[in-house]
């Protein structure tokens, strides 16, 4: 196990930011951390760093507790946070070094891990560069870069990619999987049901603290009741027709705007053969259909009765 947390409780005051939190992450997993803002993911990420004191548990890290001076350990971590930690003054190939040299002393392999990781995220261009003169998703990479240019066996990553444009994004979330590929495990907090649904192995779902639920996607989409929305083209529906539609067997709600049904139907069996018997039998005629499975954000809902983001 690469990180064990048992019953961790971390309070400001009477605010309880961790309330007996529990997290096993295994080596070479993605695991994503999914809350709303102010859901604990920052205090949990310093708890984990040993930048911050916790009231109760335990956290290990390699089966080894970590402290503010276990350098050792801190050397096989790397860190992504959201907002950018990059020098000014340092130019973009300056500052990947100057962050790699922090961890490794030998200076030829500083510049080879520096010259890898520039290729890696394919920032060759603009190695004279001041984070200044960037754009947002150049200094996205940048900052990126910085985290893993010394080659951790542990990866946290505090919503590295939120804002970015669609080049770097995507630039990043490939090197995700690419470092994944390579044996990093990755700890990965973020709001992006999207993000979270691509790259993770295994979600946490966090709320005021809390765990609320913890498995792989398709375990989690199992807890909830929901099935299918069907979305189909119906040219024209009586207040009737879509009254017995929202009364068929397993259909949880139907709703009927600018020529389209939306039918959410609850877990089960046959919701799409029923519906479409139905507009059969009654020769309405319809056209595209569109059936979408519960995502994320619908397990999120259903468990906490609250949306992810406002
Ligand atoms: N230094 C502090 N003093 C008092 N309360 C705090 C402090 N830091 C965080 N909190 C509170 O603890 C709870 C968890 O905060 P935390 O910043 O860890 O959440 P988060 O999920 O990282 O949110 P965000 O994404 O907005 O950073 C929140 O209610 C927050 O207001």
């Amino acid at each position: 196990m690469v990180i064990e947390i048992k019953n961790l409780v971390k309070r400001y005051d009477k605010i309880i930011a961790l309330d007996y939190l529990n997290l096993m992450v295994k080596e070479g997993q993605i695991h994503g951390i999914l809350g709303p803002a102010g859901s604990g993911k920052t205090t949990l990420t310093d708890c984990i760093l040993g930048l911050k004191k916790y009231d109760k548990g335990s956290i290990l890290l390699w089966g080894k507790k970590m402290e503010r001076d276990s350098y050792e350990l801190k050397r096989d971590i790397g860190v992504v946070l959201e907002e950018e930690a990059v020098f000014e003054e340092l130019t973009l190939y300056e500052n990947i070094s100057y962050f790699c040299s922090l961890y490794l002393g030998d200076k030829q392999k500083v510049k080879e891990y520096t010259k890898e990781t520039i290729e890696f995220l394919g920032l060759e261009d603009f190695i004279r560069l001041y984070p200044k003169k960037l754009s947002p998703g150049l200094l996205r990479r940048l900052n990126f870069a910085c985290g893993i240019v010394h080659k951790p066996k542990l990866l946290i990553l505090d919503e590295p990619i939120e804002d970015t444009d669609p080049h770097s994004k995507k630039k990043i979330m490939d090197s995700i999987m690419e470092l994944k590929n390579r044996g990093t495990t990755i700890l990965y907090f973020s709001q992006e049901i999207d993000e979270i649904e691509q790259l993770c192995t295994e979600i946490t779902m966090l709320d005021k603290g809390k765990v609320i639920a913890q498995g792989t996607k398709e375990e989690l989409k199992d807890m909830i009741s929901l099935g299918e929305k069907i979305t189909v083209e119906v040219y024209s529906l009586s207040e009737n027709q879509l009254k017995d539609i929202s009364q068929l067997p397993n259909v949880s709600g139907a709703e009927y705007n600018n020529q389209s049904l939306i039918m959410r139907a609850k877990k089960g069996r046959n919701n799409l053969m029923t519906l479409l018997d139905y507009l059969q039998e009654q020769k309405i005629p319809f056209g595209r259909i569109i059936t979408e499975m519960p995502t994320l954000d619908d397990v999120y809902l259903e468990i906490t009765g609250k949306e992810l983001k406002d």
